[in-house]
């Protein structure tokens, strides 16, 4: 299992015509967690995708909605990364507000390793089964 925290403010064209964060957009922050701790552990999908030979997609993406944001707010998202097996990742985000930590959504994705271009599933490069740890057993 790996832990992330990602800060992030909101911008104006995160929101809605209601003035509202648009449910998409929390989706969106979440991957820029994901892409943020992958670069953190000197894993960048820019390497994943310019190598060629594998891919990550996305096989599952669920999110539940507590309380709205707004422009200028500043929120954290924690980011947890459990292997489900070789090939297989799950991300849950859970989303907050920095000062008052009101919870705001929580999202879970699940990724497959793929080799391309056969699209098959593949065993997660070892660097990224090191940086995810152990599959949990329980
Ligand atoms: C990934 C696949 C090739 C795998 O297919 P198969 O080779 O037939 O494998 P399986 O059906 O056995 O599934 C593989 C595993 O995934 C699991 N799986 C498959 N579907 C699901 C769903 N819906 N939920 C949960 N787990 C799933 C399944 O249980 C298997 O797990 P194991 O038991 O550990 O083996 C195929 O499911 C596929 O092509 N799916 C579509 C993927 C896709 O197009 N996603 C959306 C676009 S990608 C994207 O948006 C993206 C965003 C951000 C990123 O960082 C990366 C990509």
């Amino acid at each position: 299992m790996a832990t992330f925290t990602y800060e992030r403010r909101v911008y104006l064209g995160d929101t809605d015509g209601a003035g509202v964060v648009y449910f998409n957009q929390f989706l969106q922050m979440c991957h820029e967690a994901y892409e943020s701790w992958l670069m953190a552990e000197n894993l960048p999908l820019q390497k994943v995708i310019s190598a060629g030979d594998l891919a990550m997609p996305l096989v599952h993406a669920t999110i539940d909605f507590f309380s709205p944001a707004y422009c200028g707010d500043r929120l954290v998202v924690t980011l947890t990364v459990t292997l489900a097996s070789p090939h297989r990742f799950c991300c849950d985000y859970q989303i907050s507000q920095a000062e008052s930590l009101q919870l705001v959504a929580r999202a879970q994705t699940h990724h497959v390793c793929i080799a391309l271009p056969a699209r098959k599933k593949a065993p997660l490069p070892p660097s990224w089964q090191r940086t995810i740890g152990d599959l949990d057993h329980h």
